[in-house]
């Protein structure tokens, strides 16, 4: 347990007798390996009671690894994770709170009544049966072993039995994936009634669409670091880069390093996503626009002389890489 050293050199964390408790949830400089993959990189992340957080990022961004460390089922290879003050990895610590991993295995012989009474006799103060079935729409399915469930149903269980408890804060990896839209629907619901009880809520999605239904501050990872961490109109900002393609001559007076290097410093650019050169020479250029009209005036008033032109919104991948993109020069393929 001696590997969450909180107060290592360089992590300072301050609480004096009788101050208020700090942050549900603190996460300082945390690195994690897998081998040689760097799951998580010198990771900062900190959780405020009552905040409703969504952690983005498209897969093997290490969103699963983080939670994974602030449940207290792995420890950081260096930095350090708080959960309510503590090391997670003390089950004492983790009495206040509630996790739904991305599979969920569930004792299929048990019904749907059994399996929340069991759980909920492990906490203080749970919620009564049919509180927990009735917020998430399962009073039907009472008696339903849990092996006869379809997967919609097997997963809103799943939440159910990590809100069970009433726990101030939790994880949700993924809530609902796999779900059709209804039931996804009725899930935020439920979350959201939850979370305007008053508990701390992280949830983890590839999806924007879940981030923006719920999430009132989004933390952006990719590569095992956090790109961002903003508000949801500011992140939802961020995201909202344009795909311009078009193609132009090979044969000109600009080497192909320099006309990239000028096609990327244009008004407008965000950055250089791909450039192939085709089999008659000419160059196909796929570019980040932060504003594609700027960036399409731009070609034409610095006389590039482009054809095929294409725009269209960018994917959530491609909105990541440009959040990545320091040097597009050396990021584009
Ligand atoms: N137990 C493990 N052993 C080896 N590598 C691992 C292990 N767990 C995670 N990784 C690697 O660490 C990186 C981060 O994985 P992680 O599951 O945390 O990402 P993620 O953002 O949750 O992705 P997804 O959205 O696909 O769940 C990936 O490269 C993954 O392959």
């Amino acid at each position: 347990m001696g590997a969450v050293a909180w107060d290592e050199p360089g992590v300072s964390y301050e609480q004096g007798e009788g101050e208020p408790m700090g942050p549900v949830l603190e996460v300082r400089g945390v690195t994690r390996r897998f081998g040689a993959v760097t799951a998580l990189d010198d990771v900062s992340l900190d959780v405020g009671d009552g905040e409703l957080v969504g952690l983005l990022g498209p897969n093997g961004a290490g969103k699963t690894t983080l939670l994974s460390l602030v449940s207290g089922l792995r420890r950081p290879d260096s930095g350090a994770v708080r959960l309510f003050g503590g090391d997670p990895r003390d089950a004492a610590n983790r009495l206040a709170l509630g996790t739904t991993p991305q599979d969920t295995g569930l004792p299929a012989t048990l019904t749907v009544g059994e399996v929340v009474d069991f759980v909920a006799g492990h906490y203080p103060t749970p919620m009564t049966r049919s509180e927990a079935l009735a917020r998430f729409g399962l009073e039907d399915l009472v008696r339903r072993q849990t092996g006869g469930l379809s997967g919609g149903q097997r997963r809103r269980l799943a939440v159910a039995l990590a809100l069970v408890g009433r726990p101030r804060l939790v994880l949700l990896d993924e809530p609902t994936t796999g779900l059709d839209v209804e039931a996804r629907h009725l899930l935020w619901d439920a979350l959201r009634e939850y979370h305007a009880d008053g508990a701390t809520v992280l949830l983890t999605s590839h999806y924007l669409e879940e981030i923006e239904a719920l999430a009132q501050r989004v933390v952006v990872m990719g590569g095992g670091r956090v790109l961002a961490d903003d508000s949801l109109p500011a992140v939802l900002d961020l995201v909202s880069v344009r795909r311009v393609s078009f193609t132009t001559p090979g044969a000109g007076p600009t080497t192909p390093g320099t006309e990239r290097q000028a096609l990327t410093a244009l008004p407008g650019a965000h950055g250089l996503h791909d450039a192939q050169v085709l089999d008659d020479g000419s160059t196909r250029w796929t570019m980040l626009a932060s504003d594609a009209d700027v960036l399409v005036r731009a070609l034409v008033t610095h006389d590039v002389a482009f054809r095929e032109l294409e725009v269209r919104g960018a994917s959530l991948e491609e909105a990541f890489l440009a959040l990545t993109l320091t040097d597009p020069q050396e990021t584009a393929r």
